[in-house]
């Protein structure tokens, strides 16, 4: 098992919120958006990390903090063994050469007044790396290895389909040869019949450049095809991490099952007819659910699942889940469920179970 190149330790991140200034005024606690509370995971080099979850769960906001696009508000992030909170401006500078990322939109994270080669060769210059002559040149060779052609440098983004700008933005996080890229939902925008081909130029770039990748997703056949190991994230926390296979096979939290539930089988031997829907809404992030964040939602919530947030358990074959029902011996299992859809019948959760703004 090779060793992480980025390991996360309780990241959090959160965001300032309006409404605090009127709790202020109202003399109340202030709040603030709890988009990411405390995750921790590893990302192996020459692996493809699966990051997926309902939308509004933290998943971008996981990715551009762990980059340092965003400031955590705590946690720790090391990078090939070096902290990332703590590095110098000159070892930052190094850093956000190694580590790049592809957002989700190809239409609008690339510049509609830059040409082509210039969207490319932006980081290069910036960092001042080579000069004009020889960065058009890497612009070249990289237009052709994404599947475009070198003499469309000097066209402008909106000459491209959506499929061609997803290359173009996958050639300007390759310029300045990173080892890592957290590729956010990158074919999320795309057409069907294009995803295939960009989620398999992805597969041999990271061969032939040796990546390591953070796969962000809500698709999960997507991230069974090219993921290694997946972490599932529910309102800000992740609730199951381990091998795609393993986690596909037998999933160990009932959030999982439920998200699995949604992808179509080509079996449906496996299906659980109890998960076939994921009930209620996403709480808000500002005011999660006090004990197991899932509870308002989980068909299979207990009294202790309301009190306290559960541990990581090892599941085994690699695997870590965040609910007492992967404890055999837990007191959980004492007691009787606390309803079929706990979030519309107990009323204790309304503040949490209010829906999520997005
Ligand atoms: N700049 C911001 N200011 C305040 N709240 C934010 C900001 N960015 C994101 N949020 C909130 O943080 C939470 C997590 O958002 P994030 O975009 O990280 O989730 P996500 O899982 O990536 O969702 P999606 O799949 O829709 O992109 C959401 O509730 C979102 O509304």
């Amino acid at each position: 098992m090779s060793d992480p190149l980025l390991s996360v330790d309780g990241l959090k991140k959160y965001y300032a919120d309006d409404s605090s200034i009127v709790d202020r005024l109202l003399g109340q606690e202030s709040s603030s958006v709890k988009a990411v509370d405390g995750v921790s995971f590893d990302v192996r080099e020459g692996e493809t990390l699966g990051l997926v979850g309902e939308s509004g769960c933290g998943k971008s906001t996981t990715g551009e903090t762990v980059l340092r696009l965003r400031e955590p508000t705590a946690g720790e992030i090391t990078f090939d063994g070096t902290d990332v909170r703590a590095m110098t401006d000159r070892d930052l500078n190094e850093f956000r050469r190694r580590a790049q990322i592809v957002f989700q939109d190809p239409f609008s994270s690339l510049d509609p007044r830059m040409t082509t080669g210039d969207i490319i060769t932006e980081g290069l210059r910036i960092h001042d790396v080579a000069d004009r002559e020889q960065r058009r040149e890497t612009a070249r060779e990289l237009l052709e290895r994404v599947g475009l052609s070198a003499d469309q440098m000097d066209r402008y983004p909106h000459e491209f389909s959506g499929g061609q700008r997803q290359r173009i933005g996958i050639a300007r996080a390759l310029a300045l040869d990173p080892d890592f890229v957290v590729l956010d939902e990158p074919v999320s925008a795309l057409d069907v019949s294009v995803q295939a081909q960009i989620l398999n130029l992805l597969e041999d770039l990271q061969d032939d450049f040796g990546l390591t990748f953070l796969f962000i997703a809500h698709n999960l056949g997507v991230v069974r095809h090219v993921c290694d190991r997946v972490a599932v994230m529910y309102l800000g926390e992740i609730v199951e991490i381990g091998p795609v296979e393993e986690i596909f096979d037998d999933p160990a939290h009932p959030y999982t099952k439920a998200l699995l539930s949604s992808v179509p089988r080509a079996s449906t031997e496996a299906r659980d007819e109890e998960f076939e829907t994921l009930r209620g809404d996403v709480p808000s992030p500002r005011n999660p659910p006090a004990g197991c964040r899932f509870h308002t939602r989980c068909p299979e919530a207990r009294a202790a699942c309301r009190e306290s947030a559960p541990p990581g358990y090892d599941v085994g074959d690699g695997r870590t889940a965040t609910c007492f029902r992967a404890d055999d011996g837990h007191a959980y299992w004492d007691s009787e469920p606390i309803g079929e859809n706990a979030a519309a019948g107990d009323e204790s959760d309304a503040p949490a179970g209010e829906p999520a703004d997005d």
